[in-house]
């Protein structure tokens, strides 16, 4: 209990600012749509031209859908098999991923994640060879990407060239899970410059005024956080995110997507029953990818998991 205080108070005072994922049948939830306009990223890149986070969530309430949104981390078991894995959600319909850049000190990452991002380091995984990786499997996509980043390795990096460098391999979104909103100043402002989409979180114990700073500043879409604590499956998902979501959309009408303990089709009725534009599903993702007997095998079972939470939007 005392780790998850832990993390929540460290998402609390830090994270995001804030407080603070085969064949696409005809009949799969992405119906082709065309682009309108010229999407800022075909401006700046060779990338095709998927939209960004926030013109995805358009296109969704358009549609009467809610985007479901799947995290992955980055080189688990491996980089190429991570860039199948983002075929396979892509074609399983899911509408933005969550791309995890591994971590030696993912503080608000619980077990499975953290053992993730421990393996995926492990075989040397760093954020040129992601970069490489993505180069081949963007223009393949149909949704777009959003990655996940601790504040860390891309201070080291330097926050512009880091932006710059996600933007040109076609990513639209970024998720710095502990940055405080005090500090999200030059990480808003180089985003900002390069097109890139900054998503800021929100937790359940977030004053309610800070929760409206953070609405304010958050790009794409804001990320609800649904439980105390670190990220990881859990039984059922708080109650307390159907109030949590009536007061957010009080504050915003951006889109806002709840994330943290869902990796069951109930719970993923449950979140849209409550009114949120998207289900966000980690760490039960990275569990099958992760712990599988072969990488094959847990592209396969990726797939039906997938299939049995997006039916169930
Ligand atoms: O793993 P869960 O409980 O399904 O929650 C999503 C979460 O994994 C993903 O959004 C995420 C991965 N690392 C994070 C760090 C902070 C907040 C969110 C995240």
């Amino acid at each position: 209990m005392a780790s998850a205080l832990k993390a929540t108070a460290f998402l609390q005072s830090r994270a995001g600012g804030s407080e603070n994922p085969p064949s696409v049948s005809l009949l799969s939830r992405k119906s082709s749509f065309s682009v309108r306009g010229l999407t800022p990223m075909s401006a700046l890149s060779t990338a095709p031209k998927t939209v960004g986070l926030s013109q995805t969530f358009t296109r969704l309430k358009e549609q009467g859908k809610v985007a479901f949104i799947p995290y992955i981390t980055a080189g688990d078991p491996d980089l190429s098999t991570t860039a199948e894995a983002l075929k396979v959600l892509d074609s399983c319909g899911s509408d933005i991923i969550e791309l995890g850049v591994p971590y030696s000190d993912p503080l608000a990452d619980g077990p499975v994640i953290q053992a993730a991002a421990t393996r995926s380091l492990t075989k040397g995984t760093n954020l040129d060879a992601i970069i490489s990786m993505l180069k081949g499997v963007v223009p393949l996509l149909s949704c777009p990407i959003a990655l996940f980043a601790y504040y860390n390795p891309i201070l080291k990096r330097g926050v512009g060239k880091f932006m710059q460098t996600i933007r040109e391999v076609g990513v639209h979104g970024l998720v710095v899970p502990d940055v405080p909103l005090e500090e999200t100043e030059v990480l808003r402002h180089e985003a900002l410059k390069n097109g890139i989409e900054l998503v800021l979180l929100t937790t359940p114990t977030t004053p309610i005024d800070r929760m409206k700073a953070i609405v304010d500043v958050s790009e794409g879409f804001v990320y609800l956080v649904s439980a105390v604590g670190v990220t990881g499956a859990r039984a059922s998902v708080s109650g307390k995110v159907q109030s949590l979501l009536k007061e957010i959309k009080k504050a915003t009408t951006k889109p806002v997507a709840v994330g943290f303990g869902i990796s069951k089709p109930e719970h993923v009725k449950q979140v849209v029953g409550w009114g949120a534009d998207g289900v966000i599903v980690g760490s039960a993702m990275v569990k099958i990818l992760g712990e599988a007997a072969s990488p094959e095998s847990g592209l396969e079972e990726l797939e039906t998991f997938t299939r049995s939470l997006t039916s169930a939007l």
